[in-house]
C-alpha cells in the first residue's frame, strides 16, 4: 500500500487532555502503528541538554534535531521505552522540565521541518495513530479521522498530579497547573504549527468524561468513516 492511502487518526491537544491514553487504546484495538510525536520534541529538548547546548541557540537546536539518534521499542511488559544513542531516556523526558523543554525547541521553525519527515515515516500499513499538537494540521492533513481532544486546564494538571503522583514523584499541584498554562500560551501562540484544531476535527472536551466515554465516542466515529 502506497503511503498516502495508508489510513491515519491524528489525535491533537494539550497537556494532559488524554490523547496520549486515547491514541494507545485506540491502536491497540485497530492494531496500528503509534507515532508518540510529542516524544521526538521532548528528545530533542533532552538532547540539548546532554550535549550543551542552549535552547535558546536556533541553529544548533535544529541541528540536534536533524541528526537526532531516536528509537522507539517496546519492552517485555509491552510498554513503548524512548531510546537516545543507546540509553533509555523514557523516565528523563517525561518530567515537567521535558515537557518545558520541548514546547521551548518546538516553537523554532527549522526543529519542526527537520522532524517533518521523520513523523511521516511512521505512516505504514495497517494504519497509523498520530498524537501531538498539529497531526491534524501539518503533518497528516489528509488523515480521514481528526480528534481534538481538550479539557479545563484545571482539570489536566489535577490529572498529571495524580499521574506524577503515582509514579512516586514529588510534585505541586500549582506548578504544574502555572506549567500547564505557561506550555499551552507557547503552544497556541507560537508562529509555527500552533495548537489549534483543523478545521474538520472532532472537538471533544473531556473534562467530565471518563477516558471510556471518550473512545467509545471515538470509536463510533472509526466506524462511520469505514475504517474498520
Ligand atoms: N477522560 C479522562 N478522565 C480522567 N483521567 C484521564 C482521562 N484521560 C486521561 N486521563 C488520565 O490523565 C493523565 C494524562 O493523560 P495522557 O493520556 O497522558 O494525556 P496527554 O497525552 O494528552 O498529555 C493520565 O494519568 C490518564 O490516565
Ligand atoms: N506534534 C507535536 C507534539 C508535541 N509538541 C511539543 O512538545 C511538547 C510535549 O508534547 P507531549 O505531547 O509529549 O506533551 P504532553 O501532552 O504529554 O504533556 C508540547 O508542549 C509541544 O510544545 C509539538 O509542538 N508538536
Amino acid at each position: 500500500m502506497a503511503s498516502a492511502d495508508v489510513p491515519v487518526i491524528t489525535v491533537d491537544g494539550p497537556s494532559g487532555a488524554g490523547k496520549g491514553t486515547l491514541s494507545h487504546l485506540l491502536a491497540d484495538t485497530l492494531h496500528w502503528h503509534f507515532l508518540d510525536s510529542g516524544a521526538l520534541y521532548r528528545v530533542t529538548g533532552h538532547a540539548c541538554l546532554l550535549e550543551k547546548v542552549s535552547w535558546d541557540d536556533h541553529a544548533a537546536v535544529a541541528e540536534v534535531a536533524r541528526h537526532l539518534q531516536v528509537d522507539f521499542r517496546t519492552d517485555a511488559a509491552g510498554e513503548v521505552r524512548v531510546i537516545y544513542k543507546g540509553v533509555d531516556v523514557s523516565r528523563d523526558i517525561r518530567t515537567e522540565e521535558g515537557g518545558r523543554g520541548a514546547s521551548t525547541v518546538a516553537a523554532i521553525p527549522a526543529v519542526r521541518d527537520a522532524l517533518l519527515q521523520r513523523q511521516r515515516e511512521f505512516r505504514q500499513a495497517p494504519g497509523l495513530v498520530a498524537d501531538g499538537r498539529d497531526m491534524g494540521t501539518v503533518v497528516f492533513p489528509d488523515a480521514p479521522l481528526k480528534i481534538f481532544l481538550t479539557a479545563s486546564a484545571t482539570e489536566r494538571a489535577e490529572r498529571r498530579y495524580r499521574q506524577l503522583l503515582a509514579k512516586g514523584e514529588d510534585v505541586s499541584l500549582p506548578r504544574l497547573l502555572g506549567d500547564i498554562e505557561e506550555r499551552d500560551a507557547r503552544d497556541s501562540s507560537r508562529s509555527v504549527a500552533p495548537l489549534v484544531p483543523a478545521e474538520d476535527a472532532i472537538v471533544i472536551d473531556s473534562s467530565n468524561l471518563p477516558i471510556t466515554a471518550v473512545f467509545a465516542e471515538v470509536m463510533r466515529a472509526v466506524r462511520r468513516k469505514g475504517l474498520v
